[in-house]
């Protein structure tokens, strides 16, 4: 069995020595033929597992977080080559979603058992997403913690906390196959699978091989509301808030009034006025639990 690991050196800021470890023991060269790979810039993943794929290779495995699997994914999407995930992030959101957020020993046993089920993936203006993309409050957190300089959970928590004080809702236009809508809102989401990573469930109700985009939309609320609306997220009760609605679609239009930040699996983007967003049922293979 031929495998391909591309590790995230500076994923979740945490040091790959055991996963390394882990790897050497549970893959021996009698049986396994085994290439690592390190990034060394952003993309760099992309690149790594395309060569992979040229080699006919039997899986690529993501060491690393969301941002990393969406990087090994692009190369992975409609090929018939399996994704494998050592969860190895700040968030981890698609591994969390799918019950895989374990030890590295665990992911490699997952790896092993070889698995493979199909998954949706979703687009945004052209750029494959896995896990949830939006704009509003969500985005202009991952704009601050890519300026932050570090990464890791307390990154997001401050992150978090900073953009609390300084964030301006904004009024946008959703266009769907079911009508168009303008409201303001403090964060509009496109869902594919249920959490931003960290298990804060902005989807709890989202189902990643369904076919459908689950749209989630936050309506401003009172700051004295905040604690509340964050426990909520942890607590999968979103979907019960008067500030809370979603709905599932095909694929969705946004309109806002200036170009401005969007999240995409936890990166940081800027993107124009206009986003279009569409999903590709079960376009891509993961090895799961
Ligand atoms: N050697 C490198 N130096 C700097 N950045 C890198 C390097 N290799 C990869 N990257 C970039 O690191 C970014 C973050 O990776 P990743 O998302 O896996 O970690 P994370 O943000 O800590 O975890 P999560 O997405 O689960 O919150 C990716 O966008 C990737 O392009």
């Amino acid at each position: 069995m031929k495998l391909q690991f591309v590790i995230n050196p500076i994923s979740g800021g945490k040091s790959k020595k055991r996963v390394i470890e882990a790897l050497q023991k549970h893959f021996p060269k009698s049986e396994y033929e085994i290439a690592i790979n390190f990034t060394e810039k952003e993309k760099h993943a992309t690149e790594i597992t395309q060569r992979a794929v040229e080699k006919l290779v039997d899986v690529v495995v993501a060491v690393g977080g969301d941002g990393t699997i969406n990087e090994v994914a692009q190369a992975l999407i409609g090929s018939e080559i399996p994704l494998g995930i050592i969860p190895y992030g700040s968030g981890n959101g698609l591994a969390r979603h799918l019950n895989m957020y374990a030890s590295p020993e665990k992911a490699v046993e997952i790896i092993k058992k070889f698995n493979p089920q199909k998954i949706d993936t979703c687009v945004i203006n052209e750029k494959p997403f896995l896990c949830t993309s939006g704009v509003g409050f969500d985005a202009y957190v991952s704009s601050l913690f890519a300026q932050a300089g570090k990464r890791g959970f307390q990154t997001y928590v401050e992150s978090t906390l900073k953009a609390f004080f300084q964030y301006k809702p904004e009024t946008y236009i959703l266009e769907t196959e079911n009508g168009t809508m303008e409201m303001e809102a403090f964060s509009v989401t496109f869902a594919n699978a249920s959490q931003y990573g960290n298990n804060a469930f902005i989807a709890p109700q989202a189902d990643i091989q369904d076919g459908w985009l689950d749209v989630c939309v936050l309506t401003p609320f009172p700051k004295w509301q905040m604690p509340k609306i964050g426990l909520d997220l942890f607590l999968k009760n979103l979907p019960k808030t008067k500030y809370y609605q979603s709905f599932r679609v095909k694929s969705v239009k946004l309109k806002r009034s200036q170009a401005g930040a969007v999240h995409l699996d936890g990166e940081n983007y800027a993107f124009g006025k206009e986003l279009k967003v569409t999903i590709q049922p079960q376009s891509l293979k993961v090895l799961v639990a």
